[in-house]
């Protein structure tokens, strides 16, 4: 199958090794002219535009966005929009909001698909989970690209109508931000408390059978490794924060409430605050480098 993949970041890079190592064909774009060369040095062919991208696709084009959200999908929409049609299918498998998803879906010729991702650059070998919203025929015409994509034909499913993926991605965003907050609540009281204890060899007994035992949990035990049992200089500031809000807004508006994801939020906020030397926000802001490759901040 033939794919446009437009935006090789961290994560477009590996959408396009994947579904190359699949054996689909892939032209490829970004504005930086070094991600572009890079997609082509792995075997896709650059394009040095999306009008240049879309000429190089044939009929019923398939093409996936992996730009940041916001104003770069709606850059890029406008950019495609004179090329696509009903028969051509896009998708933006970044972190977009639900809302601006469903008005895309409409706004847009082509069949629109929301898909959150998930599973970060580390993920590049293993393959992404992938949760996509938006039309039923649109899904299975992309089901041999997200199968290439995702850790493979259980790593994807369409979960509703557009807006659904991303609406499952900014939920599990959420729960994300809790999980990260209840294992640097742990780890803060274990580096705090009683014992003398190596967090790394407390990480590891944990991830071997343990009921808490998870991929969050490995990456709390490469940052013990990586960093040192007292995290360095690890700074007490953890970025981000968009989804979460997201999360938290929709909560409130269907009144369902939320109290641990909202307190991990209120934390990341609480951050922004003079250096504290918070230990669970030093873990968090670690872990954001071990799942999304997002820039640490030291001291
Ligand atoms: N890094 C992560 O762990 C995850 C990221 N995401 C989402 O995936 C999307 C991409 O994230 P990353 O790859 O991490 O970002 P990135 O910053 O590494 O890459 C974004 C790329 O898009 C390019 N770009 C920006 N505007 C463009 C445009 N108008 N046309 C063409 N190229 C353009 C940039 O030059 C850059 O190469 C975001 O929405 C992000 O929230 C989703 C899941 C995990
Ligand atoms: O989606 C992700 C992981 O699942 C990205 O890493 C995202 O950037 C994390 O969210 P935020 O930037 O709101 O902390």
């Amino acid at each position: 199958m033939q794919l446009g993949v437009i935006g090789l970041g961290r994560m477009g890079q590996i959408v396009v090794d994947r579904c190359l190592d699949a054996g689909h064909d892939v032209v490829a774009f970004d504005l930086s002219a070094e991600a572009t060369a890079e997609a082509a040095g792995a075997g896709a062919t650059p394009a040095d535009g999306v009008d240049d991208l879309c000429n190089r696709l044939g009929a019923e084009k398939r093409i996936w966005l992996m730009v940041p959200a916001g104003d770069p999908v709606d850059a890029t929409l406008d950019d495609l929009e004179p090329h696509i049609g009903e028969d051509d299918v896009v998708v933006d498998g970044g972190n977009s909001h639900f809302e601006e998803s469903v008005r895309r879906a409409e706004e847009t010729d082509a069949a629109y698909l929301d898909c959150g991702t998930s599973g970060g650059p580390a993920g590049a070998h293993l393959g992404f989970s992938l949760m996509v919203g938006g039309p039923e025929w649109a899904y299975e015409a992309m089901v041999p690209v997200f199968d290439a994509v995702a850790t493979g034909h259980e790593g994807h499913d369409r979960m509703g109508p557009a807006g659904s993926g991303h609406y499952v991605k900014m939920v599990h965003n959420g729960v994300e931000y809790a999980l990260m907050q209840a294992y640097g609540e742990g780890f803060e009281l274990l580096a705090n408390g009683r014992y003398d204890l190596d967090l790394e060899a407390v990480a590891n007994t944990w991830n071997n059978g343990a009921v808490i035992r998870s991929w969050l949990l490995e990456l709390c035990e490469e940052a013990f490794r990586e960093e040192g049992n007292d995290l360095g200089d690890v700074a007490d500031h953890v970025a981000g924060g968009s989804t979460g809000t997201w999360t938290v807004q929709e909560a409130l508006e269907q009144e369902i409430p939320v109290p641990l994801i909202y307190q991990a939020l209120a934390e990341r906020f609480g951050s922004r605050a003079p250096d504290e030397g918070r230990f669970a926000r030093r873990l968090a802001n670690r872990l954001r480098y071990g799942f999304g490759r997002h820039e640490i901040e030291r001291q």
